[in-house]
């Protein structure tokens, strides 16, 4: 009997589970060995990081468990870091010391964070890298209030947040829905709670429309954010920030100013794009034509200038074309080009505001903070249909008019 082909996808984010997922669909029964290799037993959703990070969402909200997500009698899940790729002998060496071969590799190993080389931010910023990252922030949050009750530093209350993108200006949003019941709960007067919003740009948000840059400044403003545009973060220690202007003594910094693509490309000796690997229009790493690569790890190209930006979007519109043309070249049938359809981009600003753009329409307000959750609603029902969303949206306020309440 012949060997069944084997398909190795590596990570479990956007991108890994959804071509997992429709890999599931398309193989036939005993068709090939599917195996799914991730760090952790769980997926977390990699756009909710900074509601985790602030203490704003329930764990079981963000971190879903994988064996519950996909069809076990279809996948082989294994909990493993990978540590190398060797393309030559078609091979993921993981952390374990063990070796998976493959026929057919997908890698979807997401981001890591781009410190652009400015010393102390590998040390002492806080980065939403992943899950446990993200926890690690709250805990941090909530022991400076603690700490503060003992040695009255205002520094300890002082929380910066470096990029004023899209996921900067969404943790800050989460901040300044939560620092107040931290505050409450460690009886500290929020009064003396800042949060300051450093951003190189002479805006915050930028690319986006200017009416919506408008629209987050004044919401910053009412919300009492100290927005630092046209700001340059030269070092970051353990107790402050030193800036262009000056010194900004905070025992916080939170990082979201840029991420790239994986080591493992570089380390396997391969060019890459700032961490990315360059992919074709079938998302297949040239020359190396057994090899997918999709979301956070890819460069594609829509024209001879623009590369497809760093989102969930792009990952999960990736993720079905990686699946069909996996299988396509195994049953020798022809492959899709992979096309993509910008459906638009919106930021939530807590769980109230959100600001963005569908379309050649700006939408802000509480309407554009709905949208946000129907996005993620659709998320949710592409991964575990109608179940999961009910599931995971019972108790959410779809309006946002009922203050959540999140037990840490
Ligand atoms: C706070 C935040 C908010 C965001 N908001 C939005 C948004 O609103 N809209 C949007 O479109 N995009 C958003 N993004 C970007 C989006 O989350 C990413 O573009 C998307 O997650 C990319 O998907 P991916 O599959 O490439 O990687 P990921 O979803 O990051 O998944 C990578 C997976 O690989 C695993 N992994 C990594 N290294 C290893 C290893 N060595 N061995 C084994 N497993 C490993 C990780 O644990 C993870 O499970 C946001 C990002 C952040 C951080």
């Amino acid at each position: 009997m012949m060997n069944k082909p084997k398909i190795v996808v590596l990570g479990s984010g956007y991108g890994g589970i959804i071509t997992t997922k429709k890999l599931e669909k398309l193989l036939k029964s005993g068709e090939a060995d599917v195996t799914l290799i991730n760090k952790h037993s769980y997926h977390y959703i990699t756009t909710q990081l900074h509601k985790t990070s602030a203490g704003t969402a329930q764990d079981n909200k963000i971190a879903l468990p994988i064996a519950e997500l996909i069809n076990n009698e279809k996948i082989n899940f294994k909990k493993a870091t990978v540590s190398s790729l060797n393309f030559d002998d078609k091979q993921v060496l993981l952390e374990n010391d063990e070796t998976v071969e493959y026929d057919y590799l997908l890698v979807a190993l997401g981001f890591q964070v781009e410190t652009f080389g400015i010393p102390g931010i590998e040390d002492h910023a806080f980065k939403i890298r992943s899950f446990r990252s993200s926890k690690a922030i709250y805990h941090h949050i909530e022991n400076q209030f603690s700490k503060y009750q003992e040695d009255h530093d205002p520094a300890r209350l002082t929380f910066a947040v470096a990029g004023a993108g899209f996921t900067g200006v969404e943790m800050v949003g989460e901040l300044v829905e939560n620092l107040k019941n931290l505050a409450e709960k460690h009886d500290v007067p929020y009064e003396k709670v800042q949060i300051i919003n450093i951003e190189a740009s002479p805006n915050l948000l930028p690319g986006f429309a200017l009416d919506a840059v408008k629209y987050t400044t004044e919401l910053f403003k009412t919300m009492g954010v100290k927005l630092m545009t046209s700001t340059k973060i030269l070092e970051c220690t353990e107790n402050y920030v030193k800036v262009d202007s000056g010194e900004i003594a905070t025992k916080t910094l939170i990082w979201s100013c840029g991420v790239r693509g994986h080591q493992l490309f570089e380390e396997a000796g391969l060019e890459t794009i700032r961490g990315k690997m360059k992919v074709d229009k079938f998302l297949r790493i040239p020359n190396l034509e057994d090899v997918y690569c999709i979301g956070d790890n890819a460069h594609f190209m829509v024209d001879e200038k623009t590369a497809l930006p760093p989102t969930a979007q792009v990952a999960m519109q990736q993720g079905p074309v990686c699946a069909e043309n996996i299988v396509a070249t195994m049953r020798g049938t022809e492959l899709k080009e992979f096309e993509y359809n910008h459906k638009g981009s919106v930021a939530s600003i807590s769980d109230y505001y959100a600001v963005g753009k569908v379309g050649n329409f700006v939408i802000k307000g509480k309407f554009a903070a709905l949208m946000k959750q129907v996005v993620e609603a659709k998320y949710l029902f592409a991964l575990g249909g109608p179940g999961l969303v009910f599931k995971q949206t019972l108790g959410l306020n779809p309006l946002g008019f009922v203050k959540r309440t999140v037990k840490q």
